[in-house]
């Protein structure tokens, strides 16, 4: 992945439009006036107002491959570009390593273990590249962490050659500490001039060590409550930032956090930053709060249209099994029984709604003897990532979780999702299931499915049908409405659910 010679292609919509585009003879003068623009503009300390200009240029092997094999990767992949204005469709995709502009660091030497771009990857990258503003909806597993981490690393390695950070210039922000983690040491095995740059800011520990690591930054990964409580008492300035990610978006533009996210942003106006969002899901009742946010936007989605039900990894077999409450015990152990009893016990996560219930059925797994470990959000921190370290490490091989766990994670080789109790949304669910099945695997689900789920029913055909899985005669019995997505009424389970607003901002999130 040496230096290439690549083409000029500028299409950052905030600093120049289509019409701007120099004629060809002049792409050799054009070159030496953009690469003199990033100099004079890459961030200098002392520079109060962003003077930033963003360009990218694409690799001239991409420019020259034919339209026919760009359109084909584009209707194989289903990939979909929605752009405000209308100059998305020119940035090709990254459809090899090979297309990345180049680094003068080693900061490619990662993906060296990877085929290829995934779909999210090559259709996104040259837009951040580029510098917009961008919406990716991809499913569970596709390689969404370093869509938006390379253009960000990316950008520190490039600034890092004129300026020491002092105050960070990119600022990732996720639902939970777990994730929050797993994002970072995605990001330091990047480049070791990252290394240096990129720190993780978390609530449920000491705070002075995240102060001092903030002095040194570039690149900040945290939960949001932390952040602020950091931002508030002066440790961290983020009048500097430039790229802002909202990882896992719509949990983090729900009702429980959106408010956080508003302080959050304050220092940096919408004009001065590169925003980005990413998720899985993406339902209408964030949309409008999205767009607030961000500036001219460009919506890529990989596999289906961004308006239609919350959409399942295909790759993931879902079973739902309709039966009595009083039944969900003797068949979740039946399961274990069929998954653990083997030579090599299979890695499953189960999942509960309450954390009193994931308490209770890891203590009924526990006693059954299957190597089993917890988390939700009433253990401590230290317990929440010994847990997840035993799991992940194989020391136990079932994981009982609330929605904690639901979203982002990446757990090596979950061979199974069991969902005792059915989430509060389909969207939840999506996410849950979404813990196997990872990074091109197969996976299987199996969800236990009762009449106090059943407002929930028409959501769960709707993923089914639109995954080409069966539906069970005894679900379809429920009816088939679907019921629009309320935050307000998570009201009615604050005290136990792990994921609404209350309990989340309170127990794990801050
Ligand atoms: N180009 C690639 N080729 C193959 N695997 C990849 C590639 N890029 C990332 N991966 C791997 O795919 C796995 C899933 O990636 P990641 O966690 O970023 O998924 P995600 O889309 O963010 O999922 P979720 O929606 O659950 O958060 C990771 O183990 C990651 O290392």
């Amino acid at each position: 992945m040496g230096k290439r010679s690549h083409e000029s292609t500028d299409l950052n919509p905030k600093k120049k439009s289509k019409s701007d585009k120099p004629p060809k003879d002049k792409k050799e003068k054009k070159e030496k006036k953009e690469k003199k623009d990033k100099t004079v503009s890459e961030p200098q300390d002392n520079v109060t107002e962003s003077t930033e200009k963003t360009s990218y240029t694409e690799a001239s092997a991409l420019s020259a491959l034919p339209q026919s094999e760009i359109d084909t990767y584009l209707k194989e992949k289903v990939i979909k570009f929605t752009d405000p204005t209308a100059d998305a469709p020119a940035l090709r995709p990254l459809i090899s390593f090979d297309y990345l502009p180049p680094s003068d660091s080693d900061l490619y030497a990662p993906l060296k273990s990877f085929p290829a771009p995934t779909p999210i990857q090559a259709a996104t990258w040259p837009l951040l590249f580029a510098g917009r503003d961008v919406i990716g909806i991809a499913e569970t597993g596709s390689g969404k962490t370093l869509a938006f981490g390379l253009p960000c690393l990316r950008k520190l390695t490039e600034s890092k050659k004129s300026q020491k950070p002092y105050h960070p210039t990119a600022v990732i922000i996720s639902p939970t500490r777990e994730l929050a983690m797993q994002i970072y040491d995605q990001l330091i095995k990047f480049a070791e001039v990252a290394k240096a740059g990129v720190t993780c800011i978390f609530g449920g520990v000491r705070k002075d060590e995240q102060r001092e690591a903030l002095k040194t930054s570039a690149v900040v990964v945290a939960t949001p409550g932390r952040l602020k409580d950091l931002q508030n008492d002066g440790s961290v300035n983020l009048g500097k930032v430039k790229y802002l990610v909202l990882d896992e978006a719509d949990r983090m533009l729900d009702k429980g956090f959106e408010q956080d996210i508003k302080d959050i942003i304050e220092p940096m106006p919408v004009s001065r930053r590169q925003t980005v969002m990413f998720t899985a899901t993406w339902p209408r009742s964030v949309r409008d709060l999205a767009s607030t946010f961000m500036n001219s936007p460009v919506t890529v989605t990989i596999g289906g249209d961004p308006s239609a039900d919350p959409r399942a990894n295909t790759r993931i077999k879902q079973e739902v099994e309709v039966l009595d409450g009083r039944e969900k015990e003797n068949r979740l152990i039946q399961l274990l029984n069929k998954s653990q009893r083997g030579k090599t016990p299979e890695k499953v996560l189960v999942f509960c709604l309450y954390k009193k219930e994931a308490m209770r059925v890891e203590r009924t797994i526990s006693y059954k003897g299957f190597k089993v470990a917890g988390i939700h959000g009433d253990l401590n921190q230290s317990d929440r990532f010994r847990n997840l370290e035993a799991f992940k490490s194989g020391a136990a091989t079932v994981l009982v979780a609330t929605d904690v766990a639901a979203r982002g994670l990446d757990i090596p080789a979950v061979k199974l999702v069991i969902n005792v109790t059915f989430p509060l949304t389909v969207e939840d669910y999506v996410h849950r299931i979404g813990r196997t099945g990872r990074a091109g695997a197969e996976g299987h689900a199996i969800t236990l499915f009762t009449e106090q789920d059943k407002g929930l029913a028409g959501g769960l055909v709707n993923v089914l049908k639109a995954a080409n899985q069966h539906v069970p005669e005894d679900l379809m019995k429920f009816g088939t409405t679907v019921k629009k997505k309320q935050h307000d009424a998570y009201g009615a389970f604050f005290k136990d659910v792990d994921t609404d607003k209350k309990a989340t901002k309170i127990t794990f999130d801050d």
